[in-house]
């Protein structure tokens, strides 16, 4: 039986302020801090243990991931960090608060731009972009660094790194766990559950809580499950999709 743990980090500081994040590199709250170990918790109650971890530049995961290694007790375990795995990059829109760009958009807006398969928020202008002078993206081609990006394109990013280096690992036989952001986990799952592009609009990930997958031989999904309580789980998930309302 092959397994997965896919984790979305904690609650960030852009979160708490309701800002968008994409490729800005916040740090966690005290309240993400405390969600990453009690998924490590929750974790070595449920008796997972990890082989490699896997998981984005951006440091509300690495943090997060961290909270979770030193609650499982396994913070020797190899760690990859990829930029394949960030946020979704948002564009324009990174920074500006969700509720006042509903307010001035429209809500129906926003949700296409929070949550449409394949329209894409307003471009950075290119000489805007930090990404092109920060090191951790100096190995990459700038082609592919981009300006904004929309659910499709980081599916385009993050179905490669799950071809190359997650799913190779859980064939033969690695306990993976990753820990990722809102859409790249959106764009992971969409292409697991087979999601398609009209139903994944609904699809909204809690920050901090284990989602497992049970896998059969060719990888498919066989069983998936959040860890912990159902109707708290979906107060969260219900935040996250509240977070484009105007209030
Ligand atoms: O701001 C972001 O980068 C993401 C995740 O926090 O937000 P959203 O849920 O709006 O896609």
């Amino acid at each position: 039986m092959h397994k997965l743990v896919l984790i979305r980090h904690g609650q960030s500081q852009w979160n708490l302020d309701n800002r968008f994040s994409g490729w800005a590199d916040v740090d966690l709250t005290p309240q993400g801090i405390a969600e990453a170990r009690e998924a490590g918790a929750a974790l070595k109650q449920a008796g997972f243990q990890f082989d490699v971890a896997h998981t984005s530049v951006l440091k509300r995961c690495v943090r997060t991931l961290w909270g979770v290694q030193e609650a499982l007790d396994q913070m020797w375990i190899p760690v990859l960090t990829d930029w394949r795995l960030n946020e979704r990059h948002y564009g324009a829109l990174t920074g500006l608060n969700k509720a006042e760009t509903a307010a001035k958009y429209g809500e129906d807006q926003v949700k296409i731009w929070r949550r449409s398969y394949d329209v894409p928020p307003p471009p950075l202008e290119r000489g805007a972009n930090e990404a092109l002078h920060d090191p951790r993206y100096a190995g990459l081609d700038p082609a592919q660094i981009p300006d904004t990006e929309c659910l499709k394109d980081t599916v385009a990013r993050v179905l490669p790194y799950w071809h190359e280096m997650l799913a190779p690992a859980i064939r033969s036989g690695q306990r993976v766990l990753v820990v990722a952001h809102g859409n790249s986990m959106r764009a992971l799952v969409k292409y697991l559950d087979n999601i398609s592009d009209d139903a994944i609009v609904e699809v909204n990930i809690p920050n901090g809580i284990p989602l497992v997958y049970e896998f059969d031989a060719e990888l498919r999904p066989i069983r998936r499950e959040y860890l912990g309580d159902a109707d708290a789980i979906a107060a969260k998930m219900a935040a996250v999709a509240n977070q484009g309302k105007a209030k």
